[in-house]
């Protein structure tokens, strides 16, 4: 699949067509009654770009509009994201958007009408927080640590060659999460350690059953996306049409082959989500 779909154009609508059969007929499905759709989107990466300090990632411009357009006219607007669930109604910022669901760490959090909802603390954060300093004492200069409360990543885009310490960080960090009971989640240049029992796929699919949607739209970019893929497809086998979408980028390339339409980045997402919205007013 290429990276970015511009071969099979657009609908009169300016939406893009979708390369897939299947992901087509979801996109009919989600225009045809949109008041029992889920659209569900990832933040970093896919709604925001990618930015060094992960503290400044703001949503694309256009994001807001775009969401503020959709609220309301969809059965169901979430951001699943593996951020804590309060960071991106403000960091969007977000907080105005009526309908709009934040289901964080990896499904585990939620924020709603500015309320949060939050797990009991893992023991396991806690160790982590006290050994990763003595553990990141050597680490190459730019190693940023970023503490979410319930998880804690580490992150090496600020480095020198940030592929290279992320390798390097891997294995300890790897036994790190063993041997606390956390599992590790690889990400674009970060490495999370983080409690189980939940990711993005399980968390897609919860929302679209308490729903009770009949058609489900799923944008991402990054590794930690794939189960919400997966939960896309185990939905169109269970006959629910869908929809998955990649933000391309250079950086990760894995979801893309995976994908029914590849847009360009956040830019790319937003113009969709703009079309949609667009299309659905029409
Ligand atoms: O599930 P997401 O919404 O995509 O969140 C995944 C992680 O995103 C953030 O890290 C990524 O974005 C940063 C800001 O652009 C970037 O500096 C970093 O390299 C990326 O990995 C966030 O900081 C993490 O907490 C999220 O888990």
């Amino acid at each position: 699949m290429s990276t970015v779909s511009t071969s099979t154009g657009d609908l009169p609508s300016g939406l893009p067509v979708p390369e897939t059969e299947a992901g087509r007929r979801g996109l009919s499905h989600i225009r045809a009654d949109p008041s029992r759709a889920v659209v569900a989107l990832d933040y970093d990466g896919t709604l925001a770009p990618i930015v060094t300090d992960p503290g400044q990632a703001q949503a694309h411009p256009r994001a807001a509009p775009a969401l503020r357009h959709l609220s309301g006219r969809l059965g169901g607007l979430a951001i699943i994201t593996g951020r804590p669930a309060a960071d991106v109604p403000r960091l969007g910022p977000f907080e105005d958007i009526p309908s709009l669901v934040v289901l964080g760490a990896y499904g585990n959090q939620r924020w709603q009408h500015g309320q949060l909802t939050l797990p009991a603390d893992d023991p396991g954060i806690a160790q982590v927080r006290a050994e990763l300093p003595t553990i990141l004492a050597g680490a190459p200069s730019g190693t940023h640590l970023e503490d979410k409360g319930q998880a804690i990543a580490v992150h090496t885009r600020g480095c020198a060659d940030p592929a290279a310490a992320l390798a390097a960080l891997r294995p300890v960090l790897t036994d790190l999460a063993e041997r606390t009971g956390l599992l590790i989640e690889p990400g674009r240049m970060v490495l999370e350690l983080r409690p189980g029992g939940m990711d993005k796929g399980a968390a897609l699919r919860g929302l679209v059953a308490e729903l009770g949607a009949t058609s489900v739209l799923y944008a991402g970019d990054d590794l930690g996306d794939i189960a919400a893929f997966d939960a896309v497809d185990t939905l169109r086998e269970q006959g629910m049409p869908g929809l998955c979408v990649c933000s391309g980028s250079a950086e990760v390339t894995a979801l893309a082959s995976r994908a029914d339409l590849v847009v360009d980045g956040p830019a790319g997402v937003v113009a969709l989500l703009s079309a949609l919205a667009a299309a659905l007013s029409s």
